[in-house]
């Protein structure tokens, strides 16, 4: 028997972009979105890339957050590759702060469509939540779990600032 597909796959270029794309698996976390986090790159491993695109909706994968940095080709080229929604994430990069990923991920075109977030850690959280947002179209409770969300991040916002601690 085999164990159900979750319906997101967060994938990645390289280990070292699990610090930026962690953000995305514990934003899902917070949701109660499963979810398989899987190192894929375009470059250093094609043959696995090609094969996961292929037939990640046949494995049963419903959404792709897929985060790269650099010549960030990790997303466009998955999103040759299957039908499935894309959504990168521009990895913040060194040597150009991600301006490098994001003009790599952005820049698609047309007739090729990757939903590219914001550099690092907002753009891995936003593609939880865009993920999680495409999801409950046909999941009323997910809906409700997300309203709950921006409810109480909304409450968490103070009214006045206070200074942090040293
Ligand atoms: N942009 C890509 C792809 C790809 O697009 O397929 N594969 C790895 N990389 C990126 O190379 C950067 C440096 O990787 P290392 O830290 O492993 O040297 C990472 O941000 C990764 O996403």
């Amino acid at each position: 028997m085999t164990a159900e597909c979750p319906p997101v796959a967060i994938i990645m270029g390289s280990q070292s972009d699990w610090e930026t794309m962690k953000n995305a698996a514990d934003t899902l976390d917070a949701l109660g979105v499963d979810y398989e986090a899987r190192i894929v790159s375009a470059h250093r491993t094609p043959d696995r890339m090609y094969a996961f695109a292929k037939g990640a909706r046949d494995e049963g994968f419903k959404v792709i957050i897929a985060g790269a940095g650099g010549a960030a080709h990790l997303p466009g080229m998955v999103a040759s590759l299957t039908s499935l929604p894309v959504f990168g994430v521009p990895v913040q990069s060194k040597s150009m702060s991600g301006l490098d990923s994001l003009y790599s991920i952005v820049q698609m075109p047309a007739g090729i469509p990757v939903g590219t977030l914001a550099i690092g850690r907002a753009g891995a959280v936003n593609a939880a939540l865009l993920a999680a947002r495409v999801l409950a179209v046909y999941d009323d409770e997910l809906a409700d779990r997300l309203d709950d969300w921006i409810t109480r991040q909304t409450a968490s916002v103070g009214d006045y600032p206070v200074d942090e601690a040293p």
